[in-house]
């Protein structure tokens, strides 16, 4: 077996760097990079554009990535079989902690574009969508950043301390692209980011707001974590022993909306669609995929499901998911026969057996995603005076979820643990008002969650 680097696979040099991306894991390897290596070969005249990523919060997915020179493979599974794509667009791969590295690739003036995939707890946003500077990990690094001090450990502390590098440098400005699911996500990080710099320091604060371009987005591709299994396909495959693989699916969609002042890959090369306007796309796509992703994840077990291709197979978890979706449809500003057809596709990309998306992952975090992929069609419901199946199945689904407790992963899983710990008619209540305490005051949800509830764990 052949290990992998540029000169084994005749892959060429490493691009010049041009965008920086926080968050190396999977989605960004999917997505992302996989859209600057189609647009950097697309047009061979063009000028390349590099990326150099960072992980988030473990250095273990750049240490394959540096051994192999940046390169990886793509294993694109449909119902019928695989294809493997080399990625090259990776010029380089570090340790998220690495604070010299990300601050120099920050600050040089040839880089025009930031993307991020920090997942969306990863914001450290308040209630309000206002920084939380009351979380001890920000607030130690606001202390930090005061002081001159790089060595931050948040998302936003680390872009925040590059672009302070980038002001100093005078290396000019530059766009930053969130590619994580969440509403209006430029503004989301825009808020966040310039909250911080506000409280470090108004001038850097000025800065920020007169040189970063903060570009909103609409991402889709289901991007599974990698299995071992995945590795040894990839290896029969490409005869390469590539130690980071990652497994998707043939469906990609990057929609973008935003100024790049400094310029940026051509991405529409591959496929890209720089728009006015994210937002149908987005509640298209964070209502209908998102959200029935969650339901799935957390009512599927309850049937003894796993993952999404075992649960949209279960004639009762599609009926969920279709009630979910006819709920949803009622507020989304398309055409009925766009909905139609986007809802056929979900089917057949849910249902696509070869992508083993287990439904813990989907799970992860909900305290974070519920508001974002659920509530925005719930309570549309409940003003029209409508109680969803749909959404009350995924609400239960998740209390379900937090009262079985083997497989809560959530920044705020411990108070959520014990919420949820006691009688249903006590937990219902407490445990939903955490994500909108409004929900609390609503007898006839309540009543409705805790019936079905009760029916779930049966
Ligand atoms: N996987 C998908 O199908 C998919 C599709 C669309 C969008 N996304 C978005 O991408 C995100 C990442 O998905 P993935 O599949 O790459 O996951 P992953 O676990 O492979 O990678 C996540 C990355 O985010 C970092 N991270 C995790 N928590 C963080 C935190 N609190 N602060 C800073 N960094 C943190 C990790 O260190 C890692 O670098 C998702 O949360 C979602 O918002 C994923
Ligand atoms: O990646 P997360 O954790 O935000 O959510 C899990 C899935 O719902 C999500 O990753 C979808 O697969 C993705 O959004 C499809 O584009």
């Amino acid at each position: 077996m052949r290990r992998l680097t540029r000169a084994e696979a005749g892959a060429g040099d490493a691009s010049p760097v041009r965008v920086v991306h926080l968050g190396l894991g999977a989605f960004f390897r999917a997505h992302q990079a996989w859209y600057t290596h189609r647009a950097n070969t697309a047009d061979p005249t063009g000028e390349p554009a590099g990326i150099v990523a960072f992980t988030g919060r473990r250095p273990d997915a750049a240490r394959p990535l540096a051994d192999q020179d940046g390169l990886y493979h793509l294993l694109v599974r449909d119902r019928d079989g695989d294809r493997t794509e080399l990625v090259t667009s990776l010029s380089g791969a570090y340790d998220g902690a690495d604070a010299k590295r990300r601050d120099g690739a920050l600050a040089d003036p040839a880089v025009s574009t930031v993307t991020l995939t920090i997942t969306e707890a990863g914001y450290l946003r308040a209630a309000d969508g206002a920084p939380d500077l009351a979380d001890p990990r920000l607030a130690g690094d606001l202390e930090r950043l005061r002081a001159g001090d790089s060595a931050v450990s948040t998302a936003p502390g680390r872009l925040l301390a590059g672009l302070a590098a980038r002001r100093a440098a005078d290396a000019g400005p530059l766009a930053v692209v969130p590619c994580d699911n969440l509403v209006d996500n430029g503004a989301t990080v825009a808020r966040v980011l310039t909250g911080v710099a506000e409280a470090v320091d108004d001038g850097l604060a000025a800065w920020v707001r007169a040189n970063v371009s903060f570009v909103s987005t609409t991402v889709d591709r289901i991007t599974p974590a990698t299995t071992p299994g995945d590795r040894e396909v990839i290896a029969s495959l490409s005869g390469f022993a590539d130690q980071a693989p990652v497994v998707t699916e043939p469906f990609t969609e990057w929609v973008l909306a935003g100024d790049f002042p400094a310029g940026r890959p051509a991405w529409e090369h591959a496929g890209a669609r720089f728009v006015d306007d994210v937002r149908p796309f987005e509640q298209r796509k964070l209502w209908l995929l998102n959200g029935a992703h969650s339901l799935l994840a957390y009512a599927g077990p309850t049937r003894g499901h796993e993952t999404v291709a075992e649960a949209i197979a279960d004639p009762v978890c599609r009926g969920w998911v279709d009630a979910w979706w006819d709920a949803a449809a009622r507020h989304l500003a398309l055409d009925a026969a766009d909905i139609a057809k986007y809802r056929d596709d979900l089917v057949e990309r849910f249902a696509n057996p070869r992508i083993r998306h287990a439904l813990a992952q989907i799970a992860m975090d909900g305290s974070q995603k519920l508001p974002i992929r659920v509530l925005p069609v719930l309570t549309r419901e409940r003003a029209d005076g409508v109680l969803p199946e749909g959404g009350v199945v995924a609400l239960a689904g998740w209390l379900a979820h937090l009262r079985d407790g083997t497989r809560v992963r959530d920044p705020r899983g411990e108070e959520l643990l014990g919420l949820a710990d006691g009688p249903v008619d006590d937990v219902v209540p407490r445990v939903l008002a955490v994500l909108d305490p409004a929900l609390a005051d609503d007898a006839e949800l309540l009543a409705g969650v805790r019936e079905k509830l009760t029916e779930l764990a049966r």
